[in-house]
């Protein structure tokens, strides 16, 4: 029975899965933390998943590992391989002027539209270049390539056997905004438009195709296992959830993500749904924002309470919160695209002024923050008839029950699992049991949450959303 391994290098942490190739079968797992911040040292996360093999058993009988990630960091390499600086993730939003300038010399979000399938915002790697070659012109003219965190783990894993050897897959490419899934060709002219120069970027590998081996002296004890050409981490919760072409998925993790699986390319102008690729060939509408299970973490700060007590603090309030409605833009936000917004709390009465009342209005406004993603995912064609909902923030009671009253549908929890890492593990598999089609591993245990809708919810979330602070210089 041949074993594989999946991992999730995601923005809090790293995770590894061990499973089996046939069955899918959970033998072993690990995990270890990322540190805080949005720029981070691309090495932390080599030591982090260092540990996190270790605690996962190592990778000595393993016949092939995949990497899934956080999308869009900026990983520069020099000539000699080296990391440049830290990378600049994806929640980073220092590049938002560079993101402006970039869609107005363009002509607007059109052009982007049609050229990488997505209108960049200050997430998107292209703005990150851009950011580089005017603020640290020094750093850019030593830039020989650029990659992603999933590509740069895969590339290590590889024994950093040099820039020719960079590999990615369609899903992570689609983040860059220098490569088109609809053509599958990537556009140096755009990454020249942004940095000043053409550099080297990862060849992109088709869904199976294998990434190269493991080398063993990467890894103390593994073994030379293929390695699979890793993804973005929604597009591997979404193979590993067994998502399926028109299936609506919502992760809650430091990101809020709202994607489908689709069978033709989007290419939204207004910037709203970006116009990603999937693991499977096909392609990944998504809608992100940058508030998510951190404004729960926030909340249950704010109220001294541990995340289950948040959880029953809000079940225990009224839908709507008598009115009490929490604007979760901490992190500035991404979609609505609001780099420099704080969140606010509105519509404080002496009756909502209750931690009950603050849990509540935290769950909700967050989760409308997805729900106007979920209109907007139906705008581009998507018929979200249920919604599927992983990541960590789907652990918690309320985010559960609340978000059907939110969302207006059916929502669908698999059991708690590492859905990112999982979907990682599955591609694995395809590429060591080298069968035409993914093995199917169906997660069991899936649990449906129904409740009516309760729309007033939603209205008073749109009366109070563009009302709000920008932060301060230093904030
Ligand atoms: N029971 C819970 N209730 C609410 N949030 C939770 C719960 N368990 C974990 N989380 C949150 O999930 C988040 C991590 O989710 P994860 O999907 O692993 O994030 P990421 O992939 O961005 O690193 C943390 O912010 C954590 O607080
Ligand atoms: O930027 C996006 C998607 O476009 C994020 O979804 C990142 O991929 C980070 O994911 P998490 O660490 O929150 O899972």
């Amino acid at each position: 029975m041949p074993l594989v391994a999946g991992v999730d290098s995601s923005t809090q942490s790293c995770k590894v899965v061990v499973r089996d190739a046939e069955t899918g079968t959970l033998v072993r797992e690990g995990r270890a933390p990322h540190p805080d911040g949005t720029e981070v040292d691309p090495e932390a996360w080599w030591s982090a998943l260092q540990t996190a093999i270790e605690a996962a058993g190592g990778l000595a009988d393993v016949a092939a590992v995949s990497v899934a990630g956080q999308q869009h960091g900026m990983v520069c390499l020099d000539d000699a391989g080296q990391v440049i600086r830290p990378a600049l993730l994806w929640n980073d939003t220092r590049s938002a002027d560079a993101a402006a300038e970039l869609v107005a010399e363009a002509g607007g979000g059109r052009f982007w539209a049609d050229a990488v399938g997505s209108v960049p915002v200050a997430s998107f790697t292209v703005t990150k270049l851009r950011w580089l070659a005017r603020h640290e012109p020094a750093n850019a003219e030593r830039v020989a390539a650029v990659c992603l965190p999933h590509d740069w783990l895969t590339w290590r894993l590889a024994g950093a056997p040099g820039l020719e050897a960079l590999r990615t897959d369609r899903s992570d490419a689609s983040g860059t905004g220098y490569w088109s899934p609809a053509t599958g060709e990537y556009r140096p002219d755009l990454l020249e438009r942004a940095l000043g120069r053409e550099v080297r970027v990862p060849t992109v590998l088709g869904p199976a195709e294998s990434a190269g081996h493991l080398d063993p002296a990467a890894v103390s004890g593994a073994a030379p296992a293929l390695l699979a050409p890793g993804a973005g981490d929604n597009a591997a919760a979404g193979f590993g959830v067994g998502a399926g072409s028109g299936d609506v998925l919502v992760s809650i993790g430091t990101s809020g993500t709202v994607f489908s699986i689709a069978e033709t390319p989007a290419a939204d102008a207004s910037g709203t749904v970006a116009g990603f690729a999937d693991v499977t060939g096909r392609f990944l509408p998504l809608v992100a924002t940058l508030n998510a299970a951190r404004v729960l973490d926030a909340a249950a700060g704010m109220l001294r309470v541990g995340l289950d007590e948040l959880a029953d603090l809000a079940l225990s309030a009224p839908p709507g919160a008598d009115g009490l409605v929490l604007v979760p833009y901490l992190e500035g936000e991404r979609t609505p695209n609001r780099p420099l917004a704080t969140g606010a709390v509105h519509g404080l009465t002496l009756r909502t002024s209750t931690p009950a009342h603050l849990a509540r209005a935290a769950v909700e406004g967050m989760l409308c923050a997805l729900a106007d993603g979920l209109d907007a995912l139906a705008a581009q064609g998507a018929q979200p008839r249920r919604v599927l909902l992983v990541g960590g923030g789907a652990r918690s009671a309320a985010v559960r029950r609340i978000a059907a009253q939110v969302f207006g549908c059916p929502v669908v929890v698999p059991p708690p699992g590492e859905y990112v890492a999982d979907g990682a593990a599955r591609q694995a598999a395809w590429l060591a049991l080298g069968t035409t089609e993914a093995p199917s591993w169906t997660p069991a245990g899936t649990r449906e949450y129904a409740a009516e809708p309760v729309p007033a919810i939603r209205e008073r979330y749109a009366q109070a959303r563009d009302h709000h602070l920008d932060r301060l210089a230093q904030g």
